[in-house]
């Protein structure tokens, strides 16, 4: 690691314009420190993947720089290979090893000889044991799931990047996945997570990049993100149907409750005397909390840019 640098990875500037001609990074820049739990969010097409890819190497940045624990993607590939795990999208394997060998063989591609007991206890974290003799083209897609993240470990790397690593993992899977990536964050390492399911973001991540059309537009604190939501939302219980003049407030929810997305508290005086002059009862009222979807949703309709502090 560079001494000098207290920074997991160094966004500077990121450019990619693919040979197609289509500009997938438009100039992207943050910062991630060592011992983050660091989500980047951003609808399909944001440019996530493309990031990710130019991190692990993959892809080559048309201009700006990246680097990794102080070491450059581009004067230091081999540092940088050794310092990042990178828990790709695609399940990508050889049909035809086991889950031990597939284990094994990678060690191996990062130079590691004797690395069995590690491989064993990833092998049990990540309930694959009882799978290790097994080959890799008959397991399941929730299990080729948990062996991409094993193979993205097996080096031990400081900076870990999960590319969605739990999309087509079942409920309980997904928490046992997290309980483990919160024990290696626990131990010290960076971890930066892609997801589109926004409550696990908004319950790991302590900061957050949101990406839209290849650009940052929001970077901050979950914290701070949550607190920049606009406008309030109040759930009601009513005793009739809510009457035409509030349906356009009205969003969509599950069970019986009512939901309204309003701008401003005023509009709570307007709905509850529309409510009392039309007869409807309200058994219920609860103004609901923030939530990152709500901040989402609202960046990615905006055109204004959200990029606060760093
Ligand atoms: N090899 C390529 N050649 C041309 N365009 C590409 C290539 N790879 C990706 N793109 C385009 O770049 C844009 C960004 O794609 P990318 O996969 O980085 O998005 P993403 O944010 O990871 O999306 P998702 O959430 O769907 O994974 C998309 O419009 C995609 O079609």
């Amino acid at each position: 690691m560079n001494p000098a640098s207290d920074s997991a990875l160094i966004i500077d500037n990121a450019h990619k314009t693919y040979k197609n001609g289509f500009t997938a990074l438009k100039g992207v820049s943050f910062d991630v420190k060592q011992g983050e739990f660091f989500g980047l969010l951003g609808p399909n097409g944001a440019g996530k993947t493309t990031l990710i890819s130019a991190m692990s190497g993959l892809a080559r940045l048309t201009q700006g720089n990246i680097s990794i624990m102080g070491y450059d993607t581009r004067k230091n590939p081999n540092q940088c290979r050794m310092s990042l795990g990178v828990v790709p999208q695609e399940l990508v394997f050889d049909p035809f090893f086991t889950v031990r060998e597939a284990l094994q063989f990678q060690s191996g591609y990062f130079g590691i000889r004797k690395n069995e007991a590690w491989i064993d206890e990833l092998l049990a974290k990540l309930n694959l044991e009882d799978k290790a003799s097994t080959n890799t083209r008959n397991l399941s897609g929730g299990m080729k799931r948990r062996l991409m993240v094993a193979q993205a470990l097996v080096h031990r790397p400081p900076v870990i990047v999960l590319d969605e690593p739990t999309a087509g993992v079942d409920v309980e899977l997904r928490q046992s996945l997290w309980v483990f990536i919160e024990e290696l964050h626990q131990q010290g390492h960076t971890i930066i997570l892609t997801t589109h399911y926004l409550e696990e973001a908004q319950m790991l991540c302590n900061r957050i990049a949101m990406m839209k059309h290849g650009e940052l537009v929001a970077l901050d604190s979950t914290a701070n993100l949550l607190k920049s939501g606009q406008g309030i939302r109040v759930s009601l219980l009513l005793s009739a149907p809510l009457p035409a003049a509030l349906q356009k407030w009205c969003v969509p929810s599950e069970g019986e409750n009512t939901v309204l997305q309003l701008d401003e508290y005023a509009q709570l005086a307007y709905v509850l005397s529309t409510l009392q002059y039309e007869k409807v009862e309200v058994k219920n009222l609860t103004v609901l909390e923030n939530d990152l979807e709500q901040v989402f949703l609202q960046l990615m309709h905006d055109d204004k840019k959200g990029v606060v502090a760093c």
